[in-house]
């Protein structure tokens, strides 16, 4: 029986209060309205950002919402005037919108959208309704423009993308952020050149695969800085020269001065993918005097400043941020899929767990453990 039109009845994951486990459990899913599309989510991750936002310290967060951001799906249904998608488009979700008209997408400057983001963050469609209820009637708020925790979501139509259909949906959900993010940060935000030099803090999925990047451009040094040893071996794996464990220098020896020695003077780039704005700081002043770029891709709390002695930038050090490592979502997401099926992008092999999705409390958990990059969750 068709569901056009319909409520779905389907499984999500509720985050109904900040640091709690999400409860399983059967929500409602209004039709999407117009310039909607109501997706079949088959295959979700879990990324940093959705422990960050459940864990309570996130501005925009609110509860209780239906979370996640890095998803794959097929096009259950479409409202009133979408042409972008048609019902059984295998898709990908984007948290960063991208709809070619509003005045960031027409500036040619930057991959952020105006369209969709300011009731996107106040966790409602763009015309300040939810379509999601619980089985109480009460309505939950969507995430990220995505809510990818549930087994229907609506999102805006410049919130998907159509993909190549033969392209695994358990593999290119991580497409959706993390590996983009990453990739995306030192190959567009970047612009890594052959030659140059490459920290990057933080060795997880997004760190990694700036990594991956770095190494695509034939960078001649890439550092990776990180606390957890187990993280080393991966490091190498993508791509990466040298790793430091700052934990471990020499006593008088901080992780700056470590840096600028290895490199004559400091690195070329630099990538914060940690959150922790201490390290924010370390990555800038470990960049070399006149040029070094340092980019923040790293989500901080609330109420976390960054700070350093404006000398820093006075003396040609440059301090910029990645959102979605710069890519737009609707015309590049093809490239990368491609990328990804000819061998030049690695995906799968950020994959270290997979679980069906009534586990996702564990996936959560795991993705604090040293030894998890990213856990893809199944509904079926
Ligand atoms: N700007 C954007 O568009 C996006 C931003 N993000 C953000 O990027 C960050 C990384 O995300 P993700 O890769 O999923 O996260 P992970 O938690 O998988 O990776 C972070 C890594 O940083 C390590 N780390 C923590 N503290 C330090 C430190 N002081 N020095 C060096 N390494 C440290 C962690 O070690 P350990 O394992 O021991 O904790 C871990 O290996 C998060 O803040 C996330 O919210 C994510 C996606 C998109
Ligand atoms: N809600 C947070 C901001 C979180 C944030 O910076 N999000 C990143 C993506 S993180 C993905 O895993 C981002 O792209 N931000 C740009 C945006 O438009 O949201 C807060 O308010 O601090
Ligand atoms: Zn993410
Ligand atoms: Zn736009």
């Amino acid at each position: 029986m068709s569901t056009v039109g319909k409520p779905i009845t389907c499984q999500a994951a509720v985050a109904y209060e900040a640091a709690k486990p999400l409860v399983v459990e059967e929500i409602v899913v209004d039709p999407p309205k117009a310039h909607e599309v109501r997706i079949k989510i088959i295959n979700t991750a879990v990324c940093h950002t959705d422990a960050y936002t459940l864990s309570g310290v996130d501005p925009e967060g609110l509860f209780p919402c239906v979370l996640g951001h890095e998803g794959s799906g097929i096009v259950e249904s479409v409202g009133d005037n979408v042409t972008t998608v048609k019902p059984g488009d295998h898709v990908v979700a984007l948290y960063t919108a991208e709809c070619g008209k509003c005045k960031f997408c027409l500036s040619g400057k930057t991959n952020l959208c105006g369209s969709v983001r300011a009731t996107q963050g106040k966790g409602v469609m763009p015309d300040g309704t939810p379509r999601f209820h619980n089985k109480k009637g009460e309505p939950l708020y969507h995430f990220m423009g995505c809510s990818t925790f549930s087994e229907y979501t609506v999102v805006a139509d410049v919130s998907v993308v159509a993909i190549d259909p033969t392209a695994p949906l358990d593999s290119v959900c991580l497409l959706g952020c993390g590996v983009t993010t990453g990739y995306g940060a030192a190959i567009k935000t970047a612009n890594v050149q052959k030659g140059d030099t490459v920290a990057v803090f933080g060795a997880g999925t997004v760190g990694l695969s700036v990594v991956q990047g770095a190494k695509s451009r034939g960078a001649s040094k890439i550092i990776v800085v990180d606390i957890n040893n187990d993280k080393k071996e991966w490091s190498a794996e993508f791509g990466a020269t040298d790793f430091v464990n700052p934990s471990e220098l020499p006593e008088g020896q901080d992780i700056v001065s470590k840096l600028v020695e290895m490199t004559d003077g400091g690195l070329d780039f630099t990538f914060d993918c940690t959150g922790n704005v201490n390290v924010m700081r370390d990555a800038l002043e470990a960049c070399h005097k006149g040029w070094g770029q340092s980019i923040i891709i790293g989500v901080a709390a609330a109420g976390k400043e960054i700070s350093t002695r404006p000398f820093q930038l006075v003396t040609g050090r440059v301090w910029k941020g990645s959102a979605f490592g710069g890519i737009k979502g609707r015309s590049e997401m093809g490239g990368l899929i491609k990328d990804y099926q000819n061998g030049s992008l690695k995906v799968d092999e950020f994959i270290t767990n997979r679980r069906p999705f009534v586990e996702i409390n564990d996936a959560f958990e795991e993705l604090h453990h040293g030894n998890c990059l990213r856990t893809v969750l199944s509904f079926k």
